[in-house]
């Protein structure tokens, strides 16, 4: 909590996202113990309660955390401009990734939060080229890596991702671990050999990768089993040791903190945000929205291949505008545990307008048309209907 809070007071200190007050009376009391319905874990309510909100020195409140965000002067890292993602099958297009908008800057860390299938992971092998051959990919992924030239990872050739990009100025913790490690080398020759590949010294690696080990809370004297002599949450740590290795300044996080217990979890999600306040970006992929509020600056909300809400984090928790965020936020055991009704749409047979509209108790002819699309500032709502902002969910 003490990291948390102080997080929260750097945040504001460097411009970003201010945690609103996030009063006692905004959460509902603990509702039964489970997880979240609907496919969304939830952490346990302790982990985003009353305790975890800001306190009075940053309840600045939502509408000045979008005000810092919105004259925040620095570059983006990260600039997303209408990625879209096709799959062709033998007689349908999936619809994974659509006119997708975001910004990462430096120092941020966004999540990006959702049901599953709605298009999390393929946004994140999209901007790494790690998507099958049956992909098809439009739109922009400008990276402007510190020092280097503007790479736009979603029209580059396959060499230069390869050579600049791929865990170098973007790393990767894979959603599935456990497949992605190399089975026949030891964790530590995997973390030793990724140090070497990314300049350090011989004599300087063995260490290196002992320290990087307890920077994810593997233990040290793990680093000499195999891959599958390790548990899902060793691999999951070691897949992030792995990623870390080269220090890239921006980390794609894809349910980094999978099969890990909470205390490991807290862990985990602290180091992100360390990375963050220490300068990098990460975008952190999650079904747990204790873990996007724990560390996030921004959170964006898939549904459907498209953010349909990308706020500040306080803010968005605190008052939510497209209802379908605000039907995530009630489906929490802290909230009113009450499942979003319905189910998401295929994403071979998405509707011509909005495709929450079917779920949605706000919806009205309207809704058939599609909502206008994002802008490039901070704050996006893609609804006709939105809840009023500034109003406690
Ligand atoms: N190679 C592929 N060919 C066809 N469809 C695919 C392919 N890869 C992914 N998809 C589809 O794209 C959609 C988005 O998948 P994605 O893996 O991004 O979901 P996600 O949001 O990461 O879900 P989860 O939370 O379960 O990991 C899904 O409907 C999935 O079935
Ligand atoms: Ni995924």
């Amino acid at each position: 909590m003490t990291t948390t809070r102080d997080h929260r007071a750097t945040t504001v200190a460097a411009g970003r996202a201010v945690a609103a007050g996030a009063a006692d009376g905004t959460v509902a009391a603990a509702g039964p113990a489970g997880g979240a319905a609907d496919g969304l874990t939830a952490g346990p309510a302790d982990a985003a309660g009353p305790a975890d909100a800001a306190g009075p020195a940053d309840a600045a409140g939502a509408a000045d955390g979008a005000d810092r965000a919105a004259v925040d002067p620095r570059p983006a890292l990260l600039d997303v401009d209408g990625l879209t993602v096709r799959f062709q099958l033998r007689d349908a297009v999936v619809h994974a990734v659509t006119d997708l908008r975001l910004t990462v800057r430096p120092g941020e860390l966004l999540a990006v939060v959702g049901e599953s299938g709605c298009g999390k992971s393929v946004l994140a092998h999209a901007l790494l080229g790690l998507l099958p051959g049956n992909a098809t990919v439009s739109g922009h992924a400008r990276l402007s890596p510190p020092g280097g030239e503007q790479i736009d990872l979603a029209g580059c050739t396959e060499r230069r991702l390869a050579r600049a990009v791929r865990g170098r100025a973007v790393g990767l913790v894979p959603q599935s671990p456990a497949t992605a490690l190399t089975p026949v080398r030891t964790g530590r020759r995997l973390l030793v050999e990724t140090l070497r590949a990314h300049g350090h010294a011989r004599r300087d690696a063995p260490a290196a990768a002992e320290r990087l080990a307890a920077d994810v809370g593997l233990d040290p004297a793990d680093l000499d089993r195999y891959p599958h002599e390790l548990s899902g949450g060793m691999a999951q740590r070691l897949a992030t040791a792995l990623a870390l290795a080269p220090d890239p300044p921006l980390l794609l996080a894809d349910e980094p903190t999978t099969g890990l217990d909470r205390p490991l979890v807290d862990h985990t999600l602290d180091l992100l945000r360390r990375r963050c306040d220490a300068g990098s970006a990460v975008l952190l992929i999650t079904h747990d929205l204790a873990a996007a509020r724990r560390v996030a600056d921004t959170v964006a909300v898939m549904y459907a291949s498209r953010i349909v809400e990308r706020r500040p984090t306080g803010a968005l928790f605190d008052a939510p505008a497209h209802p379908y965020t605000a039907g995530l936020l009630d489906a929490l055991p802290e909230r009113a545990f009450r499942p979003v009704p319905g189910h998401p749409p295929m994403l071979t047979d998405l509707p011509a307008g909005c495709a929450f509209a079917p779920r949605c108790d706000r919806a009205t002819d309207i809704c058939r048309t599609p909502p206008a699309p994002g802008t490039d500032g901070p704050e996006h709502v893609a609804c006709h209907h939105p809840l009023p902002i500034g109003v406690p969910a």
